[in-house]
């Protein structure tokens, strides 16, 4: 029977979680795998904190020590933020080994290049716990919808945001005495910021956008909004009038992304999602519509995420790729109709006034290069016509940087592609 070495960064609410699992599970995780299982190595930040016993596990503050004396299988990376985790997880991928991980924050930002990083190496970059907590939507979408093309997305992904509305409405607590019970229960962050002003349900929005469009919409361009300034009489107000204040993420198929408080009716179907409870409802053209709901944060759900994330690097076959989710038929439809597109035309013609008012049509993905996700978009703003063909129009993919211009005469659209 081999032995599966694993070493795991970080031991506060979700590294606790992961390592009582595993002792408490180790039989059951060794039968399903044919193999042994060693906790090898744990890295904490600060020696000074007491914490439960860790028998037979070396605990160290020196991320050398932890994998480098004895390089494990497998590294879990419950430390959170950018730096020191993208570095650790960089090495640990360096040096052989699969690494899982539920930093949100950092999969958003560099997901791509992480999994780039795996792929070159052999090993498996994986991160179910980042998007929904114990729900398994990143698999679920991957494996179990794959001829479906998503048009758009409805979800709760902040499970302290969720839980703090449902606490007020349900006791009348203040939002201070909320939060500080969503904390006492882990399931906010250790600085609970990115929670309260929506940049956690953004950031898992961005994992999920690229996890099945292969692509995330603008940064800059996206309005997030939290419940940070919500009150308790508002939210009884529109209790009495049947409404029910939820934390939402709407994503589409044309990278259209908002993340704000809504108030919803009783016929919404997200209505009922309540306390820590995350929801994803998907809508497919093949399917129709999909929900999937369950705990979104807290030590026992993201662990459960975890586990179950460390068991598929041994059960899948060599078939079996983190490549996003984005069926062939989404990655179809983008290489055919529904590319970027660069208006044709001399920068004079982009007026801040027509600018603004093509906002209101749709997205603009990038305001520096006035790239758009629709051709009829690049159309309005060229000359308030919408286009009998997309002729006039260059797609954009990859090539980049361009510049455009338009012919002498005006009345002709010449497309002069100009690398830079
Ligand atoms: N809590 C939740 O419900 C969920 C959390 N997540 C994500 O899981 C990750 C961990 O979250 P959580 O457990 O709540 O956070 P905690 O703050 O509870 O734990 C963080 C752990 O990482 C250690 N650590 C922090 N910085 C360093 C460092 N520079 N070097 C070594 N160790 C370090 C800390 O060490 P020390 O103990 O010494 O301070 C601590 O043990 C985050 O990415 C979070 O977003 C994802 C889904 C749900
Ligand atoms: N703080 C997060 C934890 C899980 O990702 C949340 O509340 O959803």
């Amino acid at each position: 029977m081999n032995e599966i070495k694993i070493a795991l960064l970080g031991l506060g609410t979700v590294g606790t979680g992961v390592y009582s699992s595993i002792v408490e599970r180790k039989g059951a995780l060794e039968e399903l795998l044919g193999k042994r299982l060693r906790l090898s190595s744990i890295l904490i930040k600060d020696p000074s904190k007491s914490r439960p016993t860790v028998g037979g596990v070396r605990v160290t503050s020196d991320f050398e020590k932890a994998i480098g004396e004895e390089v494990p299988d497998v590294v879990i990376e419950a430390i959170g933020g950018i730096e020191p985790a993208r570095t650790y997880i960089i090495q640990s991928l360096e040096a052989g080994c699969h690494v899982i991980s539920a930093n949100k924050d950092l999969i958003a930002r560099h997901g791509e290049e992480l999994s780039e990083r795996a792929s070159e190496k052999g090993v498996r970059f994986i991160y179910e716990a980042s998007v929904g907590g114990g729900i398994p939507i990143l698999r679920t979408l991957r494996e179990l919808l794959r001829i479906n093309r998503i048009q758009h997305v409805e979800a709760i992904l902040n499970g302290t945001s969720n839980f703090i509305l449902s606490h007020m409405r349900t006791t009348g607590s203040s939002f201070e005495e909320a939060l500080k019970l969503a904390q006492q229960k882990g399931y906010a962050e250790p600085d609970p910021t990115n929670d309260v002003e929506g940049l956690d349900a953004f950031y898992k929005a961005m994992v999920l956008s690229k996890w099945i469009y292969g692509v995330q919409p603008s940064w800059e361009e996206v309005q997030v909004e939290g419940i940070g300034n919500v009150l308790l009489e508002e939210i009884q107000l529109a209790e009495q009038i049947g409404l029910r204040l939820k934390h939402l993420v709407l994503l589409n198929e044309s990278l259209n992304l908002e993340v704000k408080p809504v108030f919803v009716d009783s016929d919404h179907p997200l209505y009922g999602v309540e306390g820590v409870d995350n929801a994803v409802r998907i809508q497919t053209d093949l399917l129709g519509c999909l929900t999937l709901q369950g705990p979104g944060a807290g030590a026992e759900a993201t662990t459960s995420a975890i586990v179950e994330d460390f068991l598929s690097i041994y059960e899948t076959g060599e078939a079996y790729r983190d490549k996003p989710a984005v069926s062939a038929v989404t990655q179809k439809k983008q290489e055919q109709g529904d590319r970027t597109y660069l208006l044709i035309g001399d920068k004079a013609d982009f007026t801040k006034d027509r600018v603004a008012s093509l906002e209101k049509h749709g997205t603009i993905l990038d305001r520096t290069s006035l790239r758009f996700s629709h051709a009829s978009l690049a159309a309005l703003l060229y000359d308030g016509t919408l286009p009998s063909t997309q002729d006039d129009f260059i797609p954009v993919n990859s090539i980049y940087p361009v510049r455009l211009s338009k012919s002498s005469s005006g009345t002709e659209r010449e497309k002069v592609l100009v690398a830079e």
